[in-house]
């Protein structure tokens, strides 16, 4: 435990009280407390969310960083899920400084209290309870729930709510808007004196009260609760979107700061057949005939495949789905433009931009544009305004403007972290 030096026994003001003079003040010693003992049932996925990775990092051990990075936090504790020992290990691995690990209970609230009863026997005077799933808190709101323990036992990160919130029956059915005036959204960290919220959190364990946050538990116990402002970007990892937008985020921000920009090009063409509707940019176009190939002969999808795997020097699309293999027969292109998108993001890149040209006299490609770019975002998991489609004819020269076929031209834009390989 850090202390402050002892009062200079000359100076005249401290000799008028001699108890102050042999003391040691203990100066506040700050943890971050990480609970990370959840299921993540609502996220799904193989393995608890907290361990799955973002940009190639799992959750737990970016928001373990943030606060073993932190100047004013002293020690850092996660509380884990007793068979999650080895996806914990595999997470932290190298961050040396976490105190050893505790294992949590069934509900937030106990896994909570188990760590806070470990903390207290190490010396810790104030304590930052964190949620594992929330990885973007900044330095800046760990400072601003820090600063505010100087005046208040208990600081809640917390923003205003902005939306018009219904309050509905089981059916939807709106009842009635609820005033937002005064209304925030709690987010973690959460700070207490360490003392109080422990005493608080074995009260109402003993009581069976359930509470889904600890400023909750606090309120309950009549400890008043200081509000600092919170920040939107904070957001806690609930739902598969959020992780899926939370990896999006970060895949790009990363890519950014470090990394570099690589092109790729792609080329493709089919010919028209007997049948009906063509396969162009990942949806179904109305059309008296169909474009003849072993797959869907989507053809722009194919020409957005080779630009992105040409941009990672990957080959191109009949490498990794040889038209001589039966499997692919009539297959949906949307899967082969998935997996090369799949395969610049097991790199640690991201796709920038995808941009295509379409080359036909026929159909008309125009009325069909938008829901071309929604669809090749959505395959590519980017937004729609990283998407350029453009189309034109041929002015009926050659084989396109003979109506014989389709032509598509796809450039690709992506970032990728630098490699030694690559050098
Ligand atoms: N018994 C529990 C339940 C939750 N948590 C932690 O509390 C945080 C916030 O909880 P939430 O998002 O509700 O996570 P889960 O309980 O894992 O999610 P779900 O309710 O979807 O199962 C998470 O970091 C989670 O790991 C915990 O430590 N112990
Ligand atoms: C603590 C918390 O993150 C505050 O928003 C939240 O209450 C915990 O998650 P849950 O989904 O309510 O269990």
């Amino acid at each position: 435990m850090r202390t402050k030096s002892c009062r200079d026994p000359t100076d005249p003001e401290n000799s008028q009280d001699p108890s102050r003079m042999s003391e040691n003040v203990p100066l506040p010693r700050v943890a971050a407390l990480i609970v990370a003992a959840g299921r993540g049932i609502r996220a799904g996925g193989e393995v608890p969310k907290q361990y799955r990775k973002l940009a190639g990092q799992a959750i737990l051990r970016r928001t373990a960083a943030r606060f073993l990075s932190h100047a004013r936090v002293d020690d850092v504790l996660v509380v884990i899920h007793a068979d999650d020992v080895a996806l914990y290990q595999a997470a932290v691995a190298g961050q040396d400084r976490l105190l050893p690990f505790v294992t949590g209970g069934a509900t937030r609230q106990e896994s909570v209290r188990r760590g806070l009863e470990a903390l207290a026997e190490r010396g810790i005077t104030h304590v930052l309870i964190h949620d594992a799933v929330r990885p973007f808190a900044s330095p800046a709101l760990i400072d601003r729930v820090i600063d505010a323990l100087s005046e208040a036992d208990a600081v809640l990160a917390a923003s205003p709510v902005t939306d018009t919130l219904k309050r509905a029956d089981a059916a939807g059915i709106v009842g009635d808007t609820v005033p937002r005036e005064d209304l925030y959204a709690a987010e973690t960290p959460q700070a207490f004196r360490l003392a109080t919220i422990l005493e608080a959190h074995r009260r109402a364990a003993d009581a069976r009260e359930p509470f889904t946050d600890d400023a909750g538990i606090a309120e309950w116990a009549g400890i008043p609760v200081q509000i600092v402002l919170g920040e939107r970007s904070n957001i806690k990892l609930t739902l598969p979107e959020d992780i899926e937008m939370a990896d999006t985020r970060l895949r790009m921000e990363e890519s950014l700061r470090v990394g570099e920009t690589r092109v790729g090009t792609g080329y493709d063409v089919h010919s028209f057949t007997e049948g009906s509707g063509v396969w162009l940019g990942g949806i179904e176009i109305p059309h008296d005939r169909k474009l003849s190939g072993h797959s869907d002969a989507d053809v722009a999808l194919h020409a957005l495949t080779d630009a992105v795997l040409g941009a990672i020097a990957d080959g191109d699309i009949g490498d990794h789905f040889p038209p001589s293999d039966p499997q692919w027969r009539g297959a949906s292109s949307d899967r082969f433009l998935a997996f090369a998108v799949e395969r610049v993001r097991a790199r640690g890149g991201a796709i920038v931009n995808l941009d295509l040209a379409i080359i036909a006299e026929e159909p008309r490609i125009g009325p069909h544009r938008d829901a071309m770019r929604a669809r090749i975002a959505e395959i590519a998991g980017i937004g729609p305004n990283r998407v350029g489609v453009k189309a034109t004819t041929n002015e009926k020269m050659g084989f396109v403007g003979r109506g014989e076929g389709i032509a598509a031209i796809a450039t690709a834009t992506i970032r990728l972290p630098f490699t030694e390989e690559d050098a």
